[in-house]
């Protein structure tokens, strides 16, 4: 049985993770998020299997030359990350729909191939400032990461006009229950 995809993206830093967890922890019986492949080194508290399937730079490459991801980035220089079919069904054969939270060119790639089936929500910080205070704030990334995140983020905020849905999240909590609204609404459609 296929279900549907809710789409969470957004420039580094805007809230998505926080957003997607909220939404996670609260319907559990509906949603399953949609774990990604990652090159990336895990950070502190994140856990294999979990928050990513942490692998190495030659098993992706692998994996993309056996047509395992429905779409895959080099996100950051020297970094990959994917969604992989196998994922996606697997949660699919749950009975559950499945929750991403993606850069925003995956994002627009799992809406173009599965058009109604996806909604595609944008999570928009309240400007650049903002979000650079919210990295610098959750203390995870390098000077140079962090300014390789801020310098695609002013790019990736210019395609907020493609996806369904612009999420401005200000307040936190207000964007969670707006968030939680959308997504309801979403599943509850019937011809799509
Ligand atoms: N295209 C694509 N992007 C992903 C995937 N998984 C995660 N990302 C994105 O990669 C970016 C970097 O993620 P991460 O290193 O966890 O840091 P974050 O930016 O703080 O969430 C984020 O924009 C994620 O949403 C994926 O499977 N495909
Ligand atoms: N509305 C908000 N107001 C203040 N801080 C926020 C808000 N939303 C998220 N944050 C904080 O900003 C940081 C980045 O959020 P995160 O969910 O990791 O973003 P992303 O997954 O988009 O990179 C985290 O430390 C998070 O707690």
């Amino acid at each position: 049985m296929e279900g549907k995809l809710i789409i969470f993206s957004a420039p580094s830093g805007a809230g998505k993770t926080t957003i997607v967890k909220y939404l996670l922890a609260k319907h559990p019986e509906k949603i399953s998020f949609s774990i990604s492949a990652s090159t990336r080194v895990p950070r502190e508290g994140e856990v294999n299997g979990k928050d990513y399937y942490f692998i190495s730079q030659e098993e992706f490459l692998h994996r993309i030359a056996k047509k395992e991801f429905i779409e895959f980035e080099e996100v950051y220089s020297g970094t990959f990350y994917g969604t992989l079919r196998s994922e996606v069904e697997r949660i699919w054969a749950t009975g559950k729909h499945v929750i991403f939270d993606i850069d925003v060119e995956g994002g627009l790639h799992l809406k173009r191939k599965f058009g109604e089936q996806a909604l595609a929500i944008f999570v928009q910080p309240p400007s650049l400032e903002v979000l650079e205070e919210r990295l610098r704030g959750r203390g995870t990334d390098s000077e140079e990461k962090l300014q390789e995140r801020i310098t695609k983020a002013q790019k990736e905020l210019q395609y907020a006009d493609r996806f369904d849905v612009i999420l401005n999240n200000d307040d936190l909590n207000k964007a969670c229950a707006t968030a939680e609204q959308l997504m309801v609404d979403f599943l509850s459609e019937k011809n799509n």
